[in-house]
């Protein structure tokens, strides 16, 4: 099995609960650099190593596994798409369970924040961009069968599942025409995440999974203190 966007503060729970069930966990995948809260995958790896964890190439984090779109990724007779996504960052992409009689069905998008319910990811940091969301959103979610069940990586009201034929009919933001939803997240106003600064540094390595590279980047949050409004990449070279 496999665990997507898994948190540091529920790693044990989940862990708990997947021996209970008597599964094996095989990879701990991230939608993107989360900014919000850390990732779960560096405290799985270290109670569990044979877990790989997988994050996109154009994250520029690092994990066992860097994943490209179209990539599929083989969990026994069940795959996962890798479907690129960008625009909340560069390098956010979308899981989809893979199509075919022996796959389940509905098919399911595992969309990060990419496509929220009603709502999407903010596109004010780290590489964001409302124009490449817009048309991420169209061509790689909206394209897919209209029953296909979304599930996003929050949700502020408590929502965990929406579909694709709803976020297409009811969405707030991506039902508008693309010149709107710009005007839209231009003007959204967001406090910046609490832990923005301790996460992206953090989720860049999966979660402290290789401890000198952690250090490295929190040396480099400390030369940097503004670093959350400048480009990570820019500040670490
Ligand atoms: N208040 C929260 C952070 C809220 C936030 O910025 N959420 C992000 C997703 S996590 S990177 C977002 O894209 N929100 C979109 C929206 O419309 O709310 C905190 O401090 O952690
Ligand atoms: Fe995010």
């Amino acid at each position: 099995m496999q665990l997507i966007d898994p948190v540091d503060k529920t790693a044990d729970r989940d862990l708990s609960l997947i021996q209970e069930l008597g599964l094996k966990l095989v990879y701990a995948l991230n939608t993107h650099v989360h900014a919000d809260h850390v990732t779960g995958t560096g405290l799985i790896k270290r109670k569990a190593p044979y877990v790989k964890s997988i994050i996109s190439r154009a994250s520029n984090a690092k994990a066992d596994l860097l994943v490209e779109p179209g990539d599929k990724i083989s969990i026994g007779d069940l795959y996962l798409e890798v479907r690129p996504t960008p625009g909340h960052t560069s390098g956010c992409v979308t899981y989809v369970t893979g199509d075919g009689p022996d796959q389940p069905q509905p098919r399911m998008a595992f969309t990060g924040d990419a496509l929220l319910i009603r709502g999407c990811g903010r596109t004010d940091f780290q590489g964001g961009n409302s124009s490449l969301l817009y048309k991420s959103v169209h061509s790689q979610i909206f394209t897919l069968p209209k029953e296909t069940l979304v599930y996003p990586a929050h949700d502020y009201k408590g929502f965990t599942v929406s579909t694709v034929e709803e976020e297409m009919q009811y969405n707030p933001r991506l039902t508008k025409d693309e010149e709107t939803f710009n005007n839209i997240m231009e003007n959204l106003k967001l406090a910046y995440p609490k832990m923005m600064d301790v996460a992206v540094p953090a989720n860049l390595v999966c979660g402290l999974q290789d401890l000198k590279a952690a250090e490295d980047f929190i040396t480099t949050l400390q030369r940097y203190p503004t670093l959350s409004e400048m480009d990570l990449d820019e500040a670490i070279t």
